[in-house]
């Protein structure tokens, strides 16, 4: 429990009607949530306007009213506050409340359209083996040391996420990796945060449904690094076009890594195989269980870090050459029939392109590459047609499919994809919209050698249609396709 006024620090009040001198249970953003004693924070949605149901709240017990726009009545015992934003405020008060958890934690936070899980969760990993009690904010879960969080967002909600913060404090946790969405920046999840590191991998298509234009997304993204502090770290991906744009005007301390350029962490690939990465970082030769040009990147970046919280380099790149990527990031399996089976999150039309082009290079001889791939409901239309033809133009065969339609007609996604594809691209591909009919054609289809990647999923272990989340997983599927080739 806390006061109200102990934990308005930050908060730019513009009115105030009653008391703050009031005790305060918990912070809640959903009114369905408010439990006697709470502060409710109204908040203006994509959806719905918080605002509608401060009543509601109050019905429910919240002492006290976060708000933009004060209601016409106030209701007797209950506070109530005018801000500015609420989204700003509400991330603020939850820092306040939580006893300001990002102060007491080494907190790195990581954004980029691509790469994000795979950078934060291998610093987790990184750091555990160095001997660490770390925290791990991601898309595929949380987690407190070794104890498992389910997800439901890249980056929670700024009470959830404070919370969890708190819980990481508590739990004795020194280092804590965070992916920072670029919803959650634009959202204020973050606002508040003292970070001691930030990592910017690349900024490629994705959400325009969202930012609106392209350069809406880089500001947004650049944000994050114009509110570090001083004395916090950044490090940015100097082959991307708007590498140094995006630490501009960063009062961090400002680090490069490269694989064209000369840089701070300078890595150059020797082999990329399926049996891993040799490459050397700062002319340090060293062989990596992970597969292609993109993960070189995420290597340098993790590389980077770990020498920026002060480890040692050789320690560092020792055990980062045992680790293997997080889940459903360039899985793969082989048949029976020596059929390769990958599954990758690429879910943008850049990440498609890497993955393919990855595989391109893995290829020995004339294998074929058999994609399944589809595209998001409620997401970025745009991407759409983009992600299928990049999906023919780098595979012998595509089969076009669903992936989550939300609350979409799937057929019409299909359809927006199958726009991008030209003749050449049409004879190659067929569309299947049950993806598991899907990946079994792609099986049937495949001769040994051959190699068929199932984009899109990768951890996830459902397909949401209409609000519900059906069981799903496309490696089970995968195997079980194998499998079924083996009787
Ligand atoms: C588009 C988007 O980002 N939406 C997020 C946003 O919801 P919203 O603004 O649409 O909320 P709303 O439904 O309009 O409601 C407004 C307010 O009224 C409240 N409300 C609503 C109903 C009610 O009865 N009572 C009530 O108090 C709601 O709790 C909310 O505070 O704020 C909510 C609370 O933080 C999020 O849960 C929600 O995530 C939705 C579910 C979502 O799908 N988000 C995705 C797009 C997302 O955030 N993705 C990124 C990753 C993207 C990437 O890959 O980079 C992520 O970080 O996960
Ligand atoms: N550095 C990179 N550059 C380009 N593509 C990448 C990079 N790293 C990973 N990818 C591709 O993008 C996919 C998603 O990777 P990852 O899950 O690490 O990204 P993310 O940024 O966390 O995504 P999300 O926005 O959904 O949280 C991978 O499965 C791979 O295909
Ligand atoms: N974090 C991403 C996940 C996309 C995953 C893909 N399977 C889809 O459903 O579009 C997003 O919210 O856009
Ligand atoms: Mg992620």
């Amino acid at each position: 429990m806390k006061k109200l006024q102990d934990i308005l620090y930050k908060v730019r009040l513009q009115s105030v009607n009653g008391s703050t001198d009031v005790n305060v249970n918990g912070i809640q953003i959903d009114s369905r949530k408010v439990a006697k004693g709470d502060v409710f924070v109204a908040i203006r949605g994509e959806k719905s306007d918080g605002h509608a149901f401060i009543e509601k709240a109050v019905e429910l017990g919240a002492t006290a009213i976060v708000c933009e726009t004060m209601p016409s009545s106030f209701a007797d015992g209950v506070v109530y506050l005018q801000v500015n934003n609420t989204h700003e405020a509400v991330a603020y008060m939850s820092h306040n409340f939580f006893d300001e958890p990002s102060q007491k934690i080494k907190l790195v936070g990581v954004t980029g359209t691509n790469g994000k899980t795979t950078i934060a969760t291998i610093l987790y990993k990184l750091f555990t083996e160095l001997g660490f009690k770390c925290g791990l904010v991601s898309t595929v879960q949380n987690q407190v040391g070794k104890e498992i969080i389910p997800a439901t967002h890249t980056t929670p909600d700024a009470v959830s996420l404070n919370a969890l913060l708190h819980q990481m404090v508590e739990a004795g946790c020194s280092h804590v990796f965070m992916e920072c969405s670029s919803h959650a920046i634009h959202q204020h999840r973050i606002t508040g945060l003292h970070f001691t590191g930030a990592l910017f991998s690349n900024i490629t298509h994705d959400h325009l449904d969202y930012h609106k234009t392209f350069d809406e997304y880089i500001r947004v993204k650049k944000s994050f690094f114009d509110g570090l502090s001083g004395d916090a770290f950044a490090i940015s991906n100097l082959d991307d076009k708007r590498g140094t744009v995006m630490l501009q005007n960063t009062p961090a301390k400002k680090y490069y890594y490269s694989l064209k350029n000369i840089a701070d962490f300078k890595g150059k690939i020797l082999e990329n195989a399926l049996t891993g990465l040799q490459m050397t970082i700062n002319n340090k030769e060293v062989h990596f269980r992970l597969i292609g040009e993109f993960n070189a990147y995420n290597l340098l970046a993790i590389y980077g870090a770990a020498i920026c919280l002060g480890e040692n380099s050789d320690e560092v790149l020792r055990v980062l050459s045992n680790l293997s990527s997080a889940e459903g990031r360039f899985d793969y399996m082989i048949s029976g029939q020596k059929i390769i089976g990958i599954v990758d999150y690429a879910h943008t039309p850049d990440a498609l392109e890497n993955v393919l082009a990855t595989i391109k290079k893995l290829r020995k001889g004339s294998e074929k590459v058999i994609t399944v791939v589809g595209c998001g409901g409620d997401r970025d239309k745009t991407k759409r047609p983009i992600m299928a033809s990049t999906a023919a133009e780098l595979s012998d065969r595509v089969i076009l499919t669903s992936d989550n339609p939300r609350t979409e007609d799937p057929q019409a996604i299909l359809k927006d994809m199958e726009e991008g594809l030209n003749s050449a691209a049409r004879r190659k591909a067929i569309s299947i919209l049950d993806r598991k009919e899907a990946i079994k054609t792609a099986v049937s289809l495949a001769d040994p050698e051959d190699i068929i990647l199932v984009a899109g999923k990768g951890h996830e272990k459902y397909q949401e249609i209409n609000g519900v989340k059906h069981p799903f997983d496309d490696k089970a599927i995968l195997r079980e396709m194998f499998e079924l080739l083996e009787k």
